[in-house]
């Protein structure tokens, strides 16, 4: 029993912890303390530590502290499974506790603590949401692209009806925001009041400084770039917030003149690139703190915001992005780190802005009457093209939170 167990052990590659050790290795120390569930397949094998459980199951080595083990029970008594809300006062686990017996069968490890409580867990349930199993996936899926790719993926637009009349177009419409960090909606009337309705039917509208609904010309009546005919380069909006707006909604109402088409660049892909090409200038990008400000006195309006945050935005246990703050017209002056850093910093941030400025990354649309885009603020920079003529804009900021809401109430991972 024991030497086939081993053998099954040995097919299992290194320990991701400790690259240089061949897991064989280590098990042969630590052999006559492994257990393993008895039925074939042979899925599940473990051992107990001086503080932690280690346990093998399916392709993950999972290493699970006690504490943690005691605090996730999902009995009656600990968890309420109604409101999915924990019911066991965290505060009250002996943070030295340990189990008293352990077991496993084919599908389920039962532990029994101290004072008799017993704690089951579905071994399907610790593969996914122990640290080891969330490591090995991704939060968010996407595809991340370059002119060449979006254009080849014809990515179809939906149709305003089909948006808002049915569960169909509007989990289509969202699959495609959620990979592509853009999406379009065609035939939408073009008014604000009708722009409204499409973004009350995913999100709910983020009101801002710029008001709920904006809608702006080239009339200089704010005192930003954005309310004039120039050029605008590629941008993430409100950097200077502390939680920059999740999603942007354009819709151009009207347009008399030439020029004036968007630019979208994904701030992921290039970035990407850079994780490739220097990981270094990707990790200082995502670790130096800066400040974005906006500083505005023009008519009634009197604004002063400050927002702080690292360019590039990563979860920690698995390095997986998602959030670029990227606007050169409103990054503040840095002060957050001294001389020698600043200078690395900019090298990476250098090599940032040529992945973004490359060509090649550039999707250049001309934004009509009757199409609304929608924008992941937190992933795609935009800008626009000088203009002449009358010019006409309208949209708004949706808050993150309920665009992702709605997306996961559709069956959608996001
Ligand atoms: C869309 N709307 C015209 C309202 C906003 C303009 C904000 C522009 C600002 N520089 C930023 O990038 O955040
Ligand atoms: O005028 C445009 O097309 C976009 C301007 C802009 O960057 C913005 O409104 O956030
Ligand atoms: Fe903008």
């Amino acid at each position: 029993m024991w030497g086939r167990s081993l053998a099954w052990l040995f097919q299992f590659p290194s320990s991701p912890r400790c690259p240089g050790l061949p897991w064989g290795r280590r098990i042969l120390l630590a052999a006559p303390r492994w257990h393993h569930s008895a039925p074939e397949p042979l899925k599940c094998a473990w051992q107990l530590h001086g503080d932690h459980l280690e346990l093998r199951y399916a392709e993950t080595l999972m290493r699970l502290d006690f504490v943690w083990l005691r605090d996730h029970c999902r009995s009656a008594s600990c968890y309420n499974t109604k409101p999915h809300q924990r019911s066991l006062d965290t505060a009250s686990v002996d943070l030295d506790i340990r189990p008293k017996a352990v077991r496993v069968d084919e599908a389920t490890l039962f532990l029994t603590w101290p004072d008799g409580h017993v704690t089951r867990y579905g071994l399907e349930w610790l593969g996914r949401n122990s640290y080891e199993g969330q490591k090995q996936q991704v939060m968010h899926p996407r595809i991340l692209w370059n002119a060449e790719i979006y254009h080849q993926a014809r990515v179809p637009s939906v149709d305003c009806r089909s948006f808002l009349e049915t569960d169909e177009g509007l989990k289509e419409f969202l699959q495609n925001f959620l990979l592509y960090g853009i999406a379009f909606v065609e035939n939408v009337a073009p008014t604000k009041e009708d722009t409204e309705i499409l973004a009350k039917r995913i999100s709910l509208i983020r009101e801002t400084i710029y008001g709920r609904m904006w809608y702006f010309t080239s009339d200089f009546s704010r005192g930003d770039t954005a309310y004039t005919k120039l050029a605008l380069d590629r941008h993430t909006d409100t950097t200077y917030f502390q939680e920059p707006c999740g999603i942007q909604v354009f819709h151009c109402l009207k347009h008399e003149g030439t020029g004036g088409r968007t630019l979208l660049v994904d701030g992921f892909y290039a970035a990407a690139q850079v994780l490739q090409q220097a990981p270094e200038q990707f990790e200082l990008l995502s670790k130096v703190p800066l400040k974005h400000e906006y500083v505005e006195n023009v008519g009634d309006c009197h604004n002063h915001m400050i927002g702080v945050g690292p360019v590039l935005n990563v979860y920690p246990w698995n390095n997986e992005l998602y959030l670029i703050r990227y606007n050169n017209y409103d990054r503040a002056v840095i002060n957050t780190v001294p001389y020698d850093v600043v200078h690395r910093w900019y090298a990476a941030h250098r090599t940032l802005t040529t992945e973004l400025r490359r060509p090649e990354n550039e999707l250049w649309v001309k934004l009509k009457p009757g199409k609304a885009l929608f924008v992941d603020n937190w992933r795609v920079l935009h800008g626009r093209e000088a203009f002449t003529g009358y010019r006409q804009l309208c949209g708004c900021y949706l808050t993150r939170d309920d665009v992702l809401n709605t997306a996961r109430l559709l069956g959608l991972q996001a």
